[in-house]
């Protein structure tokens, strides 16, 4: 379904004028399978959300290039309802002045669908995440931290997308929100069959969600394995995560 052709990205460095550019992505290759769910795990600064950034088309790579269903992602055209974001930030990515209703209607104006089907969509889509019709009228500033990534996947994937990228969409919130979000992740995965790319720093939630796990380091994949298999990680920087977070 999605796949990834020796991406390089670089950023300039020092200003406009500078001539030096950051190695930020070294060629970058692997595959997403549908229906499987992909942790792109890594440290501050591996580059993780500039990969992020390139799946979803909004920046494009130096070299290389970026597939879904064999059509480059730099086309709007591909992404437009079969891909869809959570970003780390859920009070920033919702309209402070639009109420959770208007929230989850944007999306859903772009499918041919009557008011009233919208409506009912839209108290499904609050129910699939485990908010009630009482939500609707709601405003982002109203709702927890918890709530309003709940809000923040039912708009991403009111559009019915094949993969969902979620770029440290847990990791804002306290830990036994966390816990709750990954459940309703690992929920939706099972019964709406969405492919995940999971952008995390947080190897557990990614073992606990993700089947396959991909290591990045310095812009560079050091390893993609089983998430099954993770104890026996063959490279030394994936060993060190591991290890440094008490699961190995
Ligand atoms: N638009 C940009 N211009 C210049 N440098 C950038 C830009 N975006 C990212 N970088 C640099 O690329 C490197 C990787 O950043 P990126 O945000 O992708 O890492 P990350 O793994 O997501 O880190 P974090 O988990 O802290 O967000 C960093 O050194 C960063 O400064």
């Amino acid at each position: 379904m999605l796949s990834v052709h020796s991406v390089n990205k670089s950023y300039l460095i020092g200003g406009k004028w500078s001539k030096i550019r950051q190695q930020v992505l070294k060629d970058i290759r692997f595959q997403c399978a549908e229906g499987e769910c992909l942790g792109i795990v890594g440290e501050s600064g591996s580059g993780k959300s500039t990969l992020g950034r390139l799946l979803l088309g909004m920046e494009r790579p130096d070299q290389g290039s970026i597939l879904f269903d064999g059509k480059s992602v730099s086309d709007r055209k591909t992404r437009t309802g079969s891909m869809s974001v959570v970003f780390q930030d859920y009070k920033s990515s919702m309209n402070p002045f639009y109420s959770i209703e208007q929230v989850i209607r944007e999306p859903l104006r772009r499918q041919k669908l009557t008011a009233r089907e919208q409506d009912r969509k839209i108290d499904d889509l609050l129910s699939v995440v485990g908010l009630d019709r009482t939500f609707r009228k709601r405003y982002p500033h109203e709702l927890s931290g918890g709530q309003a990534q709940r809000v923040c996947i039912a708009r991403a994937i009111s559009t019915e997308p094949r993969c969902l990228l979620l770029d440290e969409a847990i990791s804002s919130l306290d830990a036994t929100v966390q816990i709750q979000i990954l459940h309703l992740l690992q929920h939706l995965k099972q019964t709406l069959r969405i492919s995940y790319l999971f952008i995390t720093h947080d190897i557990q939630a990614a073992a606990y969600l993700c089947d396959s796990m991909l290591f990045l380091h310095q812009g560079q994949v050091v390893e993609k394995i089983r998430t099954h298999q993770l104890k026996d990680v063959q490279s030394v920087y994936a060993q060190k995560l591991i290890h440094a977070m008490g699961t190995g």
